[in-house]
């Protein structure tokens, strides 16, 4: 497809949110993700006449308005004679996750992909969630699920995930699969103003979803005649404990708990180093350490040299008539004639060696692949990961008729 083609094919879907469906060329009022590192990633609303300023340089919105998504774009940076480069990519779930302003703890890829499938969320699925916190679960569910009805209690958060899912499309009133409702569960529960829940899988991201718990008893929060299977996402081992109690209070059922440690391995090349590289490098250090101590001797000579000189310059002054220090003096200028010399010869002190390339890490680098070396492929998991750890608590019961009547029901 040429680029007009794609262009005018993804005007037709201009006015879907990204989040919602694909589409390939960059459109103004687009909110595009700018991957500037594997770290860095900045979520962006393009808008003519705007720039885009990095430690890079800038790039104006121009610049990637109209390309398909996916493209790098290169600028010149402002001091040197260089290029900074940008990749911008289509708003994803997972990359909102990397991306998204935290306003809580939230969950990553590796739970929620696991918890997605262990309740085997689908097209057909309605689940509720709480709390909505950043609101990362949510769009991996709003992409996921037939339903999300996502509860917040914490007021300001709630605007801000509201407005967020609003700009992202994903609200019911805006033709999405979503509702938020300000409430706080643990004590008012599920139940919706003007419908039933009807879910058929519950996500609980609570400091206490044991308060939770009973409130899904109540008649038309829980799918009936239908397995329904619920998560409790807790850090601590004292919640997890509260949880299982609560979960076994309130009939549910295949209780088990979970922990997901994700970690990924990075593929790269090492140098091989041998028996003599060790040698040749703990002889080159020899070298430079001896090289640096002779000439931090010559250094404190030559300072000990001047301040003797100094001192015997005071004496004179003072002492000029006492014949027996003048015999003192002429010893002392005769060492001052020697110093003199002694001086001159630091000022040819040795030049320290420049180190040579150092195979256990110092000295200076060589690229990775160099063809020049022997090289090994390697596995290295990455030093710092994006998890959040906490206990995945999973049970599942078929909603029983008989609990509406319990007095933890509403
Ligand atoms: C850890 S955050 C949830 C993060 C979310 N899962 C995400 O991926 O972004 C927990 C949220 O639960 C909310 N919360 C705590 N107790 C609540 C309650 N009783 N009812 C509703 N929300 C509650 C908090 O305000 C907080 O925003």
């Amino acid at each position: 497809m040429t680029t007009e083609a794609l262009h005018s094919a993804s005007t037709d879907l201009a006015s879907k949110s990204t989040f919602q469906s694909y589409k390939d060329i960059v459109q103004e009022n687009d909110l595009v993700l700018i991957w500037i590192s594997r770290d860095h990633i900045k979520p962006v609303v393009m808008k003519h006449g705007e720039n885009f300023n990095t430690r890079y340089g800038t790039f104006p919105h121009t610049s990637i308005i109209g390309k398909p998504y996916g493209s790098q774009i290169a600028t010149r940076t402002a001091k040197a004679n260089k290029f900074g480069f940008i990749h911008v990519l289509q708003p994803t779930a997972e990359l909102w996750t990397l991306s998204l302003p935290h306003r809580t703890q939230i969950v990553y890829t590796y739970d929620s992909s696991y918890i997605m499938n262990r309740l085997r969320l689908g097209p057909n699925s309605t689940i509720i969630e709480a709390g909505t916190g950043s609101g990362s679960l949510s769009h991996q569910l709003a992409r996921t699920c037939g339903k999300v009805l996502t509860y917040e209690f914490h007021e300001v958060r709630c605007e801000q995930a509201k407005q967020e899912f609003k700009e992202h499309g994903l609200l019911e009133e805006d033709n999405g699969n979503l509702v938020i409702t300000h409430r706080d569960v643990c004590n008012e529960g599920f139940k919706l103003n003007d419908r039933d829940c009807e879910a058929s899988a519950v996500f609980l991201d609570l400091p206490a979803p044991w308060d939770a718990i009973p409130h899904l008893n109540t008649q038309g929060i829980l799918k009936k005649n239908e397995k329904v299977s619920v998560c409790c996402f807790s850090p601590c081992f004292e919640q997890v404990d509260k949880t299982l109690k609560a979960l076994k209070e309130n009939g549910w059922q295949e209780i088990e708990m979970v922990e997901i440690q994700g970690k990924n391995f990075e593929s790269r090349r090492q140098m091989v180093r041998t028996l003599d590289d060790a040698i040749n490098i703990l002889k080159d250090q020899k070298e430079r350490k001896d090289a640096g101590i002779e000439k931090r001797n010559k250094m404190n000579k030559k300072i000990l040299t001047e301040a003797a000189k100094n001192s015997k310059t005071e004496n004179q002054t003072e002492n000029s008539a006492t014949t027996s220090k003048d015999e003192t003096k002429a010893e002392v200028e005769g060492s001052g004639t020697e110093a003199d010399k002694q001086t001159d010869a630091t000022e040819q002190s040795p030049q320290l060696k420049k180190p040579k390339f150092n195979p256990f890490g110092k000295g200076f680098k060589v690229k990775e692949g160099d063809l020049n070396y022997n090289w090994i492929q390697v596995s290295k998991m990455e030093s710092e990961i994006k998890s959040h750890t906490s206990y995945l608590t999973f049970a599942s019961k078929i909603y029983d008729m008989k609990r509406e009547t319990e007095p933890n029901d509403q």
